[in-house]
């Protein structure tokens, strides 16, 4: 990014941008404070106001709007959760929501918002841009990496190494008594956590909800263990897969093989929370300015994205409504590994 000279050819549309709001939604991912101050930074270095949104959409129907100067945003770029807080909030899910949110932003003088968030709050950001023509660019953040269009989200990194520091540990336990465990990871509707935590564990199943039969591969499994009395392993589960959670499928391998020893672990919320990775903060850190730079340049309703490493830009209903693809090639490898 070039700081822009304020005092040299202002143009009509540059002119009316003079101050953005910044906010966090849906889900808490480790690094969305480095966007945060990436954002402000940039924002402050090109002569902007910026302001806080606290607790998401909620915070913004109630007008809950700190003013963010440089030195509020120092010291949090290796902090985990959010510093403007987060929330899901039901009533912005209303047109009466999402006019008073429409109305706190104007009286309070925003131009424009960056949002940190995911899928959901990116659909957030679409139907009230489409209601009330108000500028939004999004910053995708969410430790599913579920949002078409780009490699990243903020927050996956951390996330996929808190639960293969968690499964090295199981699998420790799990070798030492002749266990199977099956480990439940995050990810109601996305199944890239488990898959790749999975290979980076060398689990022995992994069972997603975008993967159709790889319960034939536990079944295979399980029998084969059986039969030789090798039980030990580790079943990855995503907490969206369509045989339900880790319990319920547990629940049914201990009925059909009651001599298999059988454990569940669920990672849940630890796998939300932590101090970045060092590719989060710098991801997070080059999408805070490029959201800035995006604004800038008078642009709207898109989401900050990262391609082989390159900014892209993405149309918000594109990111929204196109799935983010499994690897394919990923699943092979991992039943060739375990044939
Ligand atoms: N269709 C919609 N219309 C209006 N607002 C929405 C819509 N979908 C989501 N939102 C708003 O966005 C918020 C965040 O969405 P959601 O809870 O799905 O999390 P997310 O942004 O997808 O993040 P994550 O999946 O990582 O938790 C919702 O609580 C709601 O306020
Ligand atoms: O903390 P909550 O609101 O129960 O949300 C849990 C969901 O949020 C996510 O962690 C994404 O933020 C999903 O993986 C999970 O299904
Ligand atoms: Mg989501």
């Amino acid at each position: 990014m070039t700081v822009r000279d304020n005092s040299i050819e202002p143009s009509q549309k540059r002119k009316k941008l003079q101050k953005i709001g910044v906010f966090t939604s849906g889900g808490d991912a480790p690094g969305m404070n480095a966007a945060v101050r990436a954002v402000t930074r940039a924002a402050l270095a090109n002569k902007l106001k910026v302001v806080g949104i606290r607790r998401g959409y909620q915070g913004m129907i109630e007008g809950d709007f700190i003013p963010l100067k440089s030195n509020d945003v120092s010291g949090i770029l290796q902090l985990g959760g959010t510093m403007l807080k987060t929330a899901r909030s039901a009533e912005f899910r209303t047109p009466e929501g999402r006019e008073k949110a429409y109305k706190q932003l104007k009286k309070a003088e925003i131009d424009a918002v960056v949002v940190i968030g995911g899928d959901g709050s990116f659909t957030g950001a679409l139907v009230m841009s489409q209601e009330y023509d108000f500028p939004f660019i999004g910053i995708p953040g969410t430790i599913d990496n579920d949002i078409y269009g780009t490699d990243y989200t903020i927050g996956y990194d951390t996330a996929l190494n808190t639960v293969v520091q968690a499964v090295d540990k199981i699998k420790d336990t799990a070798r030492s008594h002749g266990r199977i465990f099956f480990v439940e990871v995050m990810g109601r509707e996305a199944g890239l956590l488990a898959l790749n935590s999975g290979i980076a564990c060398g689990a022995e199943v992994i069972l997603i909800p975008e993967a159709k039969g790889d319960h034939d591969q536990l079944n295979k499994f399980l029998e084969k263990g059986y039969k030789s009395k090798e039980t030990s392993g580790i079943i990855m589960v995503a907490e969206g897969d369509e045989a339900g959670g880790a319990i319920q499928i547990a629940e049914r391998v201990r009925k059909e093989h009651p001599d298999l020893d059988v454990r569940v672990s669920i990672l849940g919320h630890i796998q939300r929370g932590g101090s970045p990775t060092a590719k989060d903060r710098v991801n997070a850190t080059k999408m805070g300015v490029a959201a800035v730079d995006a604004l800038l340049d008078d642009q709207k309703s898109i989401m900050i994205g990262l391609d082989n490493e390159k900014i892209v830009h993405v149309p918000f209903n594109k990111a929204v409504k196109l799935n983010h693809s499994i690897d394919t090639n990923l699943m092979d490898i991992q039943k060739l590994l375990n044939t």
